[in-house]
């Protein structure tokens, strides 16, 4: 089938949004993992400079220990040195003194041998002249001090130096036996600076023969001094890297030490430059602080540019030196340019790497989701195409439900036949204008329209003719009325129409009625024409007004009244419903309950009229009802029994007479002179079509053990016609056992041949009007004997009705009438009268 164009649309949308989304999607999460390589990327470089910095940091750390261990070394050397010299000097002191006593013990006396060893020691110097010996007795007494002879042979044991060390007491506290030898550290002025005092250190030796300490001194930094000097050369000639070293600064802030700026040695401070200052200032306080790292510029010795540099700075323990291992970060930058360059070159690498692999996963992404969305689409376009002709079916299926169920409305309030409204809607349409009359006090009017000898026409044209005649007066009749008036077809040949509002006043109502009436009429009576054949019909047409208060089915009955008082006007003619037709439908509806209650107390009974044959002779009898009345007395069927046949009572009261009607025909049976009557009884139509109609007949005739051929069922012209071939079959099953039949009424109505010699009847029975004209009346009389030589013709028993006169007897002797039934036979007598009759008759 054709797809439309949404079927189409659709599969390039979901194409083209596969596609997108694949796109997107991959592009997402390339951009995701290449955000998130870039991102590894800066810090693997960030992690590859950080640890250049920390080997760096690691690596002037490293520097820092190994000249701090230099320093800590040459610091205990310093004092190691100085004792080994101190002893060496006063060990030879002591020996000089201890042999010139044992030379001169015995030459010199003992002041003067005091005063050679004192004489021979006061000149010796040593220590680059800074040395000399220095002669104390035991009690504190100065006996040798070169540097200060006037204080030669004072008593001063309780001297203190600046921190309050008691100095002679330290000297002999050391030279003081049993080891007699010991160094005593104090603190003794400057031979730069008389006023200061700074640290000495003294070896002294106990000589015995005078009670003396001998020592020597000297003071421990001119020793340092020189080791200082070694050191700053021993670090002068370490280096780090390519431009970093250490520099050595005191705590004054005066360059000791600068590899790249020995322009700054030992210079005064105001001498370095503001950077350097600042630079300097900024050692000092981290220093000061107990050391650590520090980024400062410092001018580069080959560019002359200021460059940063990275230092380690650190205070050098007890000296004043403060040590700053510290490079230029360019050497560092470059070392890590090398490392960056040789990482990037293999992400660049990795990144080529990455981004093929990417391309072709699009790629790859992008060829399956094309696939797939062919793929998908195809299913799309056949499930599309499925979808389309299911639709399709749907809707033809909704369109035919959607025309039954419009046919089957129409159905339920139309007539099939003509399309006029049908009952029901009539009906509903009635008690809307009712509702409206009400409120509007308005009149309207209901035409019940019959058509005269319908029956006849549809019997002798055929049901064809007759369907074509309704269908023609449902057009004729619409075309009379207004497009807001209800034309409707109550079934058969009747016809109602309703006029909705007509006027205010009844008189007016009426007379607008009739005119319309009048104009169903002259329209109805006009020829109809089928297949070029002519027909008339006329119809009667009963009226009644419609006003507020009035109940539709009350409206309806009067107006088929009304109808009815039409035809027993001679038809053709309209008639208006009048209350004395309301009385007789009220007594109807009165007698219709009395005959209930009549049925159920039995108030019913049975009268037999004499049958009789040419010769006179009692053949049988017609089983006739009566109603003994309470208060009506006796009441004849005809006033009742279309009483029974519209309110269905019929049904009962045909059992009822059809079971009493057996039952004395069984009691006749076994009554001499009577055992070969039989029994016509009247059958209604209503009741022969009951379906246990002949079961019960059977019944009947088994149970009274009675001989079929002696009951005869009387059915009408009406009767059989209706359903012909339904009558025939039944009465044919019924024939079969037996059971007789005679045709009542017999030339009223349509008298046909075509159907009487297909009804298997036993008899004949000619209407009463015929009879009445006899022997005057030819029509009559020609009618009569028509009907008699038909009957023989077909072999059919004949009984004429309403024989009164004698003449009338004899005239239908004359023409071999061969059955009999009127008052001049018998009247129709209860049973027991008729025995009487009966028996009275045999014995003339
Ligand atoms: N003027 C006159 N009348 C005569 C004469 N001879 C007989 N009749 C009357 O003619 C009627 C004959 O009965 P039908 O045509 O079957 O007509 C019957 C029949 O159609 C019906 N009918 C009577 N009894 C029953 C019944 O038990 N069942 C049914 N369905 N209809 C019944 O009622 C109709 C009238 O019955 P009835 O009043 O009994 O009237 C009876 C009878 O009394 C006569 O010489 N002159």
């Amino acid at each position: 089938m054709q797809l439309s164009d949404k079927s189409r649309t659709l599969p390039r949308l979901h194409l083209a949004g596969t596609l997108l989304l694949v796109t997107l999607l991959t592009l997402f999460l390339s951009g995701f993992f290449t955000w998130q390589k870039i991102h590894e990327h800066n810090a693997s470089i960030q992690r590859i400079e950080s640890s250049a910095l920390q080997q760096l940091q690691q690596r002037l750390r490293r520097e820092m220990l190994a000249i701090r261990a230099d320093i800590d070394y040459t610091q205990t050397q310093t004092e190691v040195e100085l004792r080994l010299r101190l002893t060496e000097m006063v060990d030879l002191a002591w020996t000089l003194a201890t042999s010139l006593y044992q030379q001169q013990r015995y030459t010199l006396n003992e002041a003067d041998l005091r005063r050679t060893i004192i004489e021979g020691l006061r000149p010796l110097r040593f220590f680059e002249g800074r040395g000399y010996y220095f002669i104390d007795e035991m009690n504190g007494r100065f006996i040798l001090l070169p540097t200060a002879p006037e204080f030669e042979g004072q008593l001063l044991p309780d001297n203190q130096d600046d921190t309050g060390h008691y100095i002679m007491q330290g000297l002999i506290e050391a030279a003081r036996l049993p080891v007699g030898e010991g160094f005593s550290a104090y603190r003794w002025y400057r031979p730069d600076d008389a006023e200061r005092m700074a640290d000495k250190l003294a070896y002294v030796r106990y000589f015995e023969p005078f009670d003396w300490l001998i020592g020597a001194g000297d003071y421990t930094y001119e020793w340092e001094k020189d080791l200082q000097q070694q050191l700053l050369t021993q670090i002068r000639n370490r280096r780090i890297g390519e431009t970093g070293y250490t520099a050595v600064i005191n705590t004054e802030g005066q360059v000791l030490l600068s590899l790249d700026s020995q322009h700054l040695e030992q210079q005064p401070i105001q001498s370095q430059s503001e950077l350097e200052q600042a630079a300097i200032v900024q050692m000092l306080e981290t220093a000061a602080e107990g050391g650590g790292f520090i980024r400062y510029p410092w001018p580069n010795p080959v560019t002359g540019e200021h460059s940063w540099k990275t230092a380690l700075v650190e205070p050098a323990g007890h000296w004043n030196w403060i040590l700053i291992s510290t490079i230029f970060e360019d050497e560092v930058r470059d070392l890590l340019k090398d490392e960056v360059q040789a990482f990037e070159a293999s992400a660049s690498h990795n990144w080529h790497t990455y981004l093929t692999a990417i391309v072709i996963s699009l790629l790859l992404a992008l060829m399956a989701s094309l696939l797939f969305s062919r793929w998908s689409s195809g299913l799309f376009r056949a499930y599309h195409a499925e979808l389309s002709a299911q639709r399709e079916a749907l809707k033809r299926k909704a369109d035919e439900l959607a025309l039954s169920e419009s046919n089957i409305r129409h159905l339920a309030f139309h007539d099939a036949l003509t399309g006029l409204a049908n009952r029901r809607l009539l009906i509903d349409r009635l008690q809307q204008q009712l509702r409206q009359n009400q409120r509007n006090a308005d009149f309207g009017a209901l035409l019940f329209i019959d058509l005269d000898n319908f029956k006849t026409l549809n019997d002798t044209l055929g049901h064809d003719k007759g369907d074509e005649l309704l269908r023609q007066v449902a057009h004729r009749i619409s075309f009379c009325v207004r497009e807001e008036d209800t034309v409707a077809r109550f079934g058969g040949d009747e016809f109602v129409v309703m006029l909705g509002c007509l006027s205010r006043d009844e008189a007016d109502a009426a007379a607008r009625a009739r005119i319309v009436a009048e104009k169903i009429l002259t329209t109805l009576r006009q020829e109809y024409q089928f297949d070029g054949q002519h027909y008339f019909s006329t119809p009667s047409i009963g009226i009644t007004l419609i006003h507020g208060n009035a109940i539709a089915d009350e409206l309806l009955k009067q107006a088929d009244l009304a109808m009815y008082k039409a035809k027993d006007a001679g038809r053709n003619c309209l008639y208006f419903f009048d209350p004395a037709m309301q009385q007789a439908l009220s007594a109807r509806a009165q007698m219709e309950s009395e005959l209930r209650v009549a049925l159920q107390q039995e108030q019913l009974l049975l009268y037999y009229q004499p049958q009789v044959d040419a010769a006179g002779v009692l053949t049988g009898a017609e089983a006739l009802v009566r109603w003994q009345h309470p208060q009506r007395g006796l009441v004849a069927p005809a006033e009742f029994i279309p009483v029974a046949e519209a309110s269905g009572l019929i049904l009962p009261l045909g059992s009822w007479v059809l079971q009493q009607a057996c039952k004395q025909l069984s009691v006749w049976a076994k009554t001499p002179g009577l055992s070969d009557l039989s029994i016509s009884v009247n059958i209604s139509a209503h009741q022969f079509k009951q379906p246990g109609f002949a079961d019960e007949v059977l019944a009947l005739v088994k149970h009274f053990q009675l001989v079929p051929q002696r009951l005869k069922l009387e059915l009408t012209e009406s009767l059989l016609i209706d359903d012909m071939a339904f009558s025939i079959e039944r009465m044919r099953f019924l024939k079969q056992q037996g059971v007789g039949f005679a045709l009542d009424d017999f030339g009223t109505g349509y008298s046909s041949l075509a159907y009487i010699k297909q009804l298997p009847l036993d008899q004949l029975k000619i209407d009463r009007c015929f009879i009445d004209g006899l022997p005057e009346d030819p029509n009559d009389a020609a009618i009569t004997r028509i009907i008699i030589s038909l009957a023989n013709e077909l072999n059919l028993w004949v009984v004429a009705e309403g024989v009164e006169t004698e003449a009338q007897r004899d005239f239908l002797q004359a023409i071999q009438c061969p059955g009999y039934q009127g008052y001049w036979f018998g009247r129709p007598v209860p049973a027991a009268e008729f025995r009487q009759q009966a028996l009275n008759r045999k014995q003339e």
